[in-house]
């Protein structure tokens, strides 16, 4: 087969997967995300916090959506306090170099969240392990831990509140439902934080 005629082929491959893993959602993931929308209102009208983090692509997630909550999504409106605790490179470096890199999110947290704050947590396989010590802190300190993962949930499903399992097994597959997810998140809690505003 020519390179261009694989490309083709692969090209629409992945554009079906990622369309059945989105279906998958629609049909199971509706109640959980309506679910995790609801606790963060209520936090955020509580004054408490959002902390985020990830590894890799997800850290990107994790400051792409602090950067809604703290900017805008699609309001002019008085900023939310989220923090993703993946760009501070002199906390991270300090924390890795002096502790270890499986330790680089835990002791933030454990400087930084409040009983009551909000810990989003994104791990395609769930079994990040300086994300899995790091939610385990944050339970410890009462706050409302959200993991999300892949199809099985990893280590991880165990120890949060709130999981979002992505029915795939496939990493961006995943990756790209974890933020489809969180734009949907941001669209919620602005409407229901700061008023309904046509689209
Ligand atoms: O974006 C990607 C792959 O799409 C990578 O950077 C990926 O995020 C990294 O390999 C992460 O270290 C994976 O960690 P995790 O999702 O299993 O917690
Ligand atoms: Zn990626």
């Amino acid at each position: 087969m020519k390179t261009q005629e694989l490309f083709m082929n692969d090209i629409e491959y992945q554009l079906q997967e990622s369309i059945d893993t989105i279906k998958k959602l629609l049909s199971t993931h509706v109640e959980i995300v309506r679910d995790v929308a609801d606790v963060i209102v209520r936090a955020f009208k509580n004054n408490n916090f959002m902390y985020l983090m990830g590894n890799g692509g997800s850290a990107a997630d994790a400051q792409h959506i602090a950067g809604e909550m703290i900017g805008r999504f699609k309001m002019n409106r008085r900023p939310l306090p989220a923090i993703a605790i993946t760009t501070d490179s002199s906390v991270m470096t300090a924390i890795a170099n002096d502790f270890g890199y499986d330790l680089c999110f835990s002791r933030q947290v454990e400087a930084l969240v409040k009983a009551g704050d909000i810990v989003l947590a994104f791990t395609t396989s769930g079994n990040s392990k300086n994300i899995l010590n790091a939610v385990k802190i944050a339970r410890d300190l009462k706050a409302i831990t959200v993991g999300f993962t892949g199809m099985g949930g990893g280590l991880l499903k165990n120890e949060v509140d709130f999981c979002i399992k992505v029915p795939s097994s496939n990493t961006p597959r995943i990756q790209e439902c974890h933020i489809t997810i969180g734009h949907i998140l941001c669209s919620l809690i602005e409407k229901d934080i700061f008023g309904h505003v046509p689209e």
